[in-house]
């Protein structure tokens, strides 16, 4: 990497409360290790052919409805192209070491209000990728109104910790197209809460606030991954510094909830979002 590259991956910061990246920690001096360690962590992988986690120290598995992973849904020539056209826009600093470029509406979640602002419509670049992924039996009937663009890099310490993501206007899919390099999205959920959900452990039984279970789901270069269902609503997910090894890119597409759907009560800005959004205008300048 030049100078003017590791200049320009560390010279902004776009972190706010307790998020942090590897300059903001530099800069006060402080190294924040990846948070949450004191928590006792059951450690299960997901086995995209069983659909169902599996403990990493082997024995049980739990099913692990919610997920599905399309390995090689881009071509090698498909992500050179779709990468090419991403670095021609401006990247924004965001949270914790991210970089950011979104195309959607304008959204202030705490207040409940979305609007068209400079919206233009999806990446035009994105078209043929929206065509492929409704063949897919899950994706059917799956009209994205915002692509989120993130790029991660080690020299920033990029990580997105566990969240879940809005629901109130995303709907029930989450669809995230994965770039440039191999990572794990790191699936976690209370142990009291998972064996609600049928995790059937004897390991369950020492002091449940403590215990956390752990689901690491593979997300190889130029996969697609779907969340939803449990997976989407219950489980929280992240990416971890220490699986960003290399520069990683990604596109999530979210679709419309039922608020916003024909019949409910904001239908008609659901169509005016739509009718934008899918006309796929906007072209990198
Ligand atoms: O980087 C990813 O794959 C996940 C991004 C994510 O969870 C989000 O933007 O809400
Ligand atoms: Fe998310």
């Amino acid at each position: 990497m030049s100078s003017t590259e590791t200049d320009d991956y560390v010279s902004k910061c776009g972190c706010k409360g307790i998020r942090s990246c590897l300059l903001c920690e530099r800069l006060e001096e402080e190294y924040i290790l990846d948070g949450g360690e004191e928590k006792v962590k059951l450690q299960f992988c997901y086995d995209p052919l069983l659909k169902s986690a599996v403990r990493k120290d082997g024995g049980s598995s739990l099913p692990f409805p919610g997920v599905l992973l399309w390995e090689d849904f881009l071509s090698k020539q498909e992500e050179e192209e779709l990468v090419h056209e991403m670095d021609k826009n401006i990247w924004s600093p965001s949270q914790s070491g991210r970089k950011k470029q979104d195309f959607g509406p304008k959204v202030n979640f705490k207040k409940r209000k979305v609007r068209l602002g400079s919206f233009q419509g999806l990446p035009a670049i994105s078209r043929p990728l929206v065509e492929r992924m409704v063949q897919q039996p899950i994706l059917e009937g799956f009209q994205p109104v915002e692509q989120c663009n993130l790029d991660y890099h080690p020299g920033r310490g990029s990580s997105i910790d566990p969240h879940l993501d809005d629901s109130w206007l995303w709907g029930e899919r989450l669809v995230t197209v994965n770039m440039l390099s191999d990572s794990v999205l790191t699936m976690s959920l209370p142990a009291a809460q998972a064996l609600e959900l049928r995790l059937g452990s004897e390991d369950t039984n020492r002091d449940e606030d403590d215990l956390e279970v752990q689901v690491a789901v593979r997300l190889p270069r130029r996969s697609l991954l779907v969340l939803y269902g449990e997976a989407r609503h219950k489980w929280k997910h992240a990416i971890h510094r220490r699986d960003v090894p290399a520069r990683r890119l990604c596109s999530t597409y979210r679709e419309l909830s039922s608020e916003f759907l024909p019949g409910g009560p904001q239908a008609e800005v659901g169509l005016r979002l739509l009718d934008v959004a899918l006309s796929f205008s906007h072209t990198a300048s």
